[in-house]
């Protein structure tokens, strides 16, 4: 079973690195390790398994975090009708999204993050995402919310990029927004 021993944290070149698309369909080795990424978010969403090996309760896993360069996500999360995605994806794609972005008042984390990063992390509002499900099917995604944002922070991750690079800098010229409801549309302010 996939332990946060086996996740690679920030500095770790593979993190950073462009991941590769997977020629379908996928190898048994790749379907092992899809599901053993699912296995690891369903392990650690339950509580006695996430105390007795110290798991971090994750909503979704991208390959290059166990260090494998492929494109492959897992998610468990609920949509916006609080019905459950369980889902180990191959190459997934955003082929288009809002332009409206939205974002978690509390900011980021990660699993390959070890400490707190401040800040917003802008994402769109909406996405629609295309993919090959671990069963081999090809299936079109519209999401919004919460499940919109884990899905395109386990792509960037697929694109080397990590969340707090999307945190814009302290620009001192910029007035601090009002605080805002938890994934509000950010109206545009110009
Ligand atoms: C069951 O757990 C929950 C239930 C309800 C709300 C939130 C969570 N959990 C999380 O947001 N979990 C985060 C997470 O899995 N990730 C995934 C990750 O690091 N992937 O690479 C970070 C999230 C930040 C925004 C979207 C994903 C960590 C980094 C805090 C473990
Ligand atoms: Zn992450």
């Amino acid at each position: 079973m996939i332990t946060m021993d086996d996740i690679i944290r920030e500095g770790h070149p593979t993190l950073r690195k462009r991941a590769e698309e997977v020629s379908l369909p996928a190898s048994n080795e790749e379907k092992k390790i899809l599901q053993k990424m699912v296995e690891y978010l369903i392990h650690s969403q339950d509580e006695e398994t996430a105390e007795k090996y110290g798991l971090r309760p994750g909503v979704g896993l991208a390959a290059p975090q166990i260090n494998v360069s492929k494109r492959m996500i897992a998610v468990r999360t609920h949509d916006h009708n609080d019905e459950l995605i369980e889902l180990g994806l191959y190459n997934p794609k955003i082929v288009s999204h809002s332009v409206e972005t939205t974002y978690l008042e509390g900011g980021e984390g990660c699993l390959s993050v070890d400490r707190m990063v401040e800040g917003e992390v802008p994402r769109y509002a909406r996405i629609k995402v295309k993919a090959t499900t671990l069963e081999g099917d090809e299936i079109t995604l519209r999401l919004k919310g919460f499940a919109a944002i884990v899905f395109q922070h386990e792509i960037d991750h697929l694109n080397g990029i990590m969340f707090y690079d999307r945190i814009e800098g302290n620009d001192p010229h910029k007035q601090s927004l009002p605080p805002k409801e938890v994934m509000k549309l950010s109206d545009d302010h110009g």
